[in-house]
């Protein structure tokens, strides 16, 4: 049975007189992979900011987890895992001493903590970087980590903000890897990106343009409702048009 996780109903964010997030609509199922697409400026971040209880909208409602985003931004934050793109991992520890963190943040026991924090080190393979400052990580490493440690609680929803910023394609499919098990256990993964090889991996796609989507659907749909071969004609059909960006 399909399970909404997160629906927007015409939500808007204006900073002064300028619309950043356009009235957008859209709902996500419970386990599903949702990319989300857009030039830079088109509103993402600022989209996101709202879904994940940061940020007020001006208009417009929606529900994430079934809480609304205006008088339940605690239950929200509560119920999603969120990484940024610039990770959330403290450099200055482990990586034992940033799994234990975070999971103590997340209100796990400390018995929970240590089963969880033993299976992430060994499908992760760190077997022998447990005691390695994270700061010394390879950076798709990093990454990895700074996923495994935002779904260590098991969140309805992670929220994932270009996670694969910097790193070849190989060491992408990796992390990925790591969301499909993520969405098998029914985690619902909301991802930014601007990698066309990544949004072939979703389940569906959204394209911002200028603060609006403008097209959603899988990735085969979308190449067949625009007549392209790859995702990036799609992409680049839809955003030659924008106004903002670089
Ligand atoms: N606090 C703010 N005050 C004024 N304008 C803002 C603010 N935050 C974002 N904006 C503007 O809103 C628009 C959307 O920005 P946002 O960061 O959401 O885009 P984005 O799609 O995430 O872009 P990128 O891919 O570059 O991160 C931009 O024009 C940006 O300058």
């Amino acid at each position: 049975m399909k399970e909404t996780v997160i629906k927007t109903d015409q939500l808007s964010k204006r900073f002064g007189s300028f619309i950043a997030v356009d009235a957008i609509s859209f709902e996500v199922q419970k386990g599903e992979i949702f990319g989300f697409l857009g030039a830079n400026g088109a509103g993402k971040t600022t989209a996101m900011r709202m879904l994940c209880g940061l940020s007020v909208p001006s208009s417009g409602t929606a529900a994430i987890a079934g809480f609304d985003i205006y008088k339940k931004t605690e239950e929200i934050k509560r119920n999603i895992g969120y990484m940024s793109q610039k990770f959330s991992l403290y450099e200055d520890l482990t990586v034992l001493e940033n799994i234990s963190f975070f999971a103590g943040i997340y209100g796990l026991s400390n018995s929970a903590i240590k089963e969880k924090s033993e299976a992430l080190i060994t499908r992760l393979g760190l077997q022998k970087e447990v005691k390695k400052l994270v700061g010394e990580l390879p950076l798709g490493w990093k990454q990895k980590l700074s996923f495994s440690v935002a779904v260590l609680h098991e969140p309805k929803i992670v929220f994932l903000d270009e996670p694969t910023g910097g790193v070849d394609p190989v060491t992408r499919r990796q992390f990925w890897d790591l969301i499909y098990e993520a969405s098998e256990k029914g985690i619902t993964v909301f991802v930014t990106t601007h990698y066309m090889d990544e949004a072939e991996y979703c389940d569906r796609i959204s394209i911002m343009v200028d603060g609006r989507i403008s097209a959603l659907d899988s990735p085969s749909a979308l190449k067949t409702q625009f007549k392209a071969a790859t995702m990036d004609e799609v992409f680049y059909e839809l955003a030659r048009g924008a106004k903002r960006g670089d």
